[in-house]
């Protein structure tokens, strides 16, 4: 069980400000977690179904609080941005937000968790237009250390050409986005310097919630609906929950289980794998119900022939592939039959008809092993030998994160492999 202990004087002073400004917190507080930052606890015991924040929406940070001249000067940028340059750059306008501000993790707190700050070497540098200069041929083992499903890029050389999935990958989606936005800020506030900025980016990255403003009558899209909500950032994430909702009215946090007292109380982010909470918060969980690994790039360039794609996109079975404690994914299985069956066959098992001889079954499975599962043990394998060769050269966040990544990763595909009746010879 993590340690718990009083969160500071800081968080005391921001609580009162919180509760002046019309937050109601019932039964809770907020407290230091070992690992964990701040987080809140049960102050009481607690009945399912309690009350435990209510935060006005006249208190939320806002497209609508930042001033119309503020806004004006950054066309073309993300509500995500123009959150993180208000709060870097806004000068008195911000200064209420002072005490609230101190609560928040610091840039070294960001250095150990996020990916996108550790060093150039771990992941892939961007050029001057923004796209990765990843080169066949100039492998750097170091590079190679972050999951797939975080960097898009295998390190493995079998795997080399199917980096593809890169374009779709989180850090690669979330450093084009950065620099998109510091493009435009960098424009209005070109003394200012880009650490700063990125700290408030990611504050904003790490702290928001999804909200949708009042006085739009088109639905928004999802990701302008970005909000920042005092004391309810408190709330750490677990896959299970309690509840938070919202309304024009602001939000609420109701209990969803009975808490002992010191029991810390979490909300849930979504229903996240590690490797999205990885990039996106900087942490992953030990016990993760959505954990899942990607598969798609298995089956995505000269791995699949263009007959076998085509049959599989019209029957509606190209793409999202995925593989979980319990295996692979049934569009997995019916895009491994495709290339296993015939025809016949591949559409009985579609229909859910087992017509497989033992014959076809080792065909199968044998493809399943040697095509995914196998390539991915190796990987996960190489990247654990290349992280205990990285000495003192990430931060020790870093690489304690990534080694228990790695086995995580490791385990999904042993447990996999047994799943699927692998017979090592
Ligand atoms: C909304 S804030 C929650 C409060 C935060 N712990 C703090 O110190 O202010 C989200 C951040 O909390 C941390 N966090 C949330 N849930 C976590 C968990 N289950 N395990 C470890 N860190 C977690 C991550 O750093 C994440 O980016």
């Amino acid at each position: 069980m993590s340690e718990v202990s009083p969160p500071g004087a800081h968080h005391e002073v921001f609580t009162a400000w919180a509760k002046q400004q019309g937050v109601q917190v019932n039964a809770v507080g907020p407290a230091n977690i070992s690992g964990l930052g701040l987080g809140i606890i049960a102050q009481r015991r607690i009945e399912a179904g309690e009350l435990l924040c209510d935060v006005p929406a006249s208190v939320l940070l806002t497209i609508n609080t930042i001033p119309e001249d503020f806004k004006k000067l950054h066309e073309g940028i993300t509500v995500h941005g123009l959150l993180a340059s208000f709060l870097a750059f806004g000068g008195p306008d911000t200064f209420k937000f002072s005490c609230w501000k101190n609560t928040w993790p610091s840039m070294q707190d960001f250095q150990e968790s996020m990916p996108i700050l550790w060093p150039s070497f771990m992941r892939e540098p961007l050029d001057n237009h923004g796209n990765p200069h990843y080169t066949i041929g100039q492998r750097e083992d170091l590079a190679f250390i972050l999951p797939p499903a975080v960097a898009g890029r295998w390190a493995h050389d079998q795997m080399r050409e199917f980096w593809k999935i890169r374009d779709t990958a989180p850090l690669y989606r979330q450093e084009k986005k950065l620099k998109a936005d510091w493009d435009v800020v960098s424009r209005v506030f070109p003394l200012e310097t880009l650490p700063v900025y990125t700290y408030y980016w990611l504050i904003v990255n790490t702290r928001s919630f999804y909200f949708e403003v009042s006085g739009s009558e088109v639905a928004q899209n999802h990701d302008d609906c970005m909000v920042l909500c005092p004391f309810v950032d408190y709330f750490n994430h677990s896959d299970h929950g309690c509840r938070v909702d919202f309304s024009e009215k602001g939000y609420t946090v109701t209990s969803d289980r009975m808490y002992d007292v010191g029991e810390q109380i979490f909300t849930s982010y979504g229903s996240h794998s590690n490797d999205f909470l990885l990039c996106e918060y900087g942490f992953i969980l030990e016990n993760n119900r959505y954990d899942c690994l990607p598969l798609d790039d298995f089956f995505s360039g000269k791995r699949i022939n263009g007959n076998s794609k085509k049959s599989l996109e019209k029957a509606g079975y190209f793409g999202n592939y995925t593989l979980d404690s319990d295996g692979v994914c049934f569009r997995t299985q019916v895009a491994i039959r495709r290339q296993a069956l015939n025809t016949y066959h591949w559409k009985k098992f579609m229909a859910g008809v087992d017509t497989e001889d033992e014959e076809t079954r080792v065909a199968v499975v044998t493809l399943l092993h040697n095509r995914i599962l196998l390539p991915y043990e190796r990987e996960a394998e190489e990247a654990l030998q290349h992280l205990e060769m990285t000495g003192n050269a990430i931060p020790p966040g870093a690489k304690a994160t990534l080694i228990t990544r790695w086995k995580q990763i490791r385990q999904m595909i042993q447990q996999a492999l047994l799943v699927h009746e692998f017979r090592r010879r």
